[in-house]
């Protein structure tokens, strides 16, 4: 009898659960989301395929959601394999010919295949391209300068084949997702030059977030957050705050594109940029479903 009731109340846990996500799946149904995946949130095989489950239940729920991979540690593995140095300015891999080569054969091979294949497995129609495929992204050689301690002189960086998307056409997206597809894209697309250019998945994202109109944008990472000096979470910022925290050098590394991205989708009309831990189990699922949302959200 005891158990029977126990049981029950298991059951109307469960059942509390779905009802507390209703009113998201109402207000988010017919709404395209972008998720960026990154390299380091992707290392894990059980967290893997729950990420592939979670952005099959989006779709199974009426939320359309667009995937952008990473892949930086692995392709940092593949460079070391073979010998090849690589730097980093700003958060953005200094790509030679030989790198971007490598970049695209490691994000457009086993990596995006891997992704692809689960989001398959747990029920999904996913279908993996690039920047390449269908026009979607066109790059320019993206310019960067850098102010020298010393003389306080802006001076060019050049960092070989890295790529800005300066035109994205989404017909192929929005195509595929009416079709029912889940679109899983690599961050590598063509220049106006002919050259393939390496593009930060962040920065790829947040272009393919602002072009589609997203209803939010999500940047899975491997951390809470954008975090203070003391480690402490932030939890919402906006443009003046993120300047503030690029100047005193909170923000640094790999979340500067991170949050330059968010900032760029934001003024583009998207609602809400959130960059989540994708360490946590369903952390996407937490974030779109419950009250408790995490991680730091980015307003204009
Ligand atoms: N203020 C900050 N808050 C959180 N992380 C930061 C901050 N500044 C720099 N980082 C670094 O940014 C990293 C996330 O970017 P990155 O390594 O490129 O991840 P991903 O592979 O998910 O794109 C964190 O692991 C951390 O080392
Ligand atoms: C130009 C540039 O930095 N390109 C990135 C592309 C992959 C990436 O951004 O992966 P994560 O999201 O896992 O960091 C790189 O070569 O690492």
């Amino acid at each position: 009898m005891i158990i029977v009731d126990q049981n029950k109340k298991k059951l109307q846990k469960k059942a509390a659960v779905l009802v507390e996500a209703l009113p998201y799946m109402k207000k988010y149904g017919g709404e395209t989301f972008v998720i960026k995946y990154g390299g380091h949130a992707m290392g894990d095989d059980t967290l893997a395929k729950q990420f592939a489950e979670d952005i099959v239940l989006l779709k199974q729920v009426g939320i359309h959601p667009v995937v952008v991979h990473g892949g930086g540690p692995q392709i940092g593995a593949m460079l070391k394999r073979l010998r090849i140095d690589s730097e980093f300015v700003d958060g953005l891999r200094v790509t030679c010919a030989d790198t971007v080569e490598i970049a695209e054969m490691v994000l457009c091979g086993n990596i995006r295949n891997r992704i692809v294949a689960d989001i398959n497995a747990a029920g999904g129609r996913a279908v993996g391209l690039s920047g390449k495929d269908s026009n979607l992204v066109t790059a320019s050689k993206l310019t960067r300068t850098k102010r020298d301690p010393g003389s306080n002189i802006e001076q060019a960086v050049d960092l070989g084949f890295v790529g800005d998307p300066t035109r994205v056409e989404p017909k192929i997206l929005t195509q595929s997702v009416d079709a029912g597809i889940i679109p899983v894209i690599s961050p590598i697309a063509s220049g106006e030059d002919g050259h393939t250019y390496n593009i930060n998945a962040d920065t790829m994202a947040g272009a393919v977030a602002a072009a589609l109109g997203a209803r939010r944008f999500f940047l899975l990472t491997d951390v809470p957050g954008v975090l203070d000096r003391n480690g402490d979470l932030m939890t919402e910022l906006n443009h003046a705050d993120i300047d503030a925290l690029v100047a005193d050098g909170t923000i640094t590394g790999g979340m500067m594109p991170k949050v330059e991205t968010c900032l760029k989708a934001v003024d583009a009309g998207v609602a809400g940029a959130v960059i989540i831990d994708g360490r946590v189990s369903r952390a996407m699922l937490l974030e779109v479903f419950t009250e408790r949302g995490a991680g730091t959200l980015i307003r204009a």
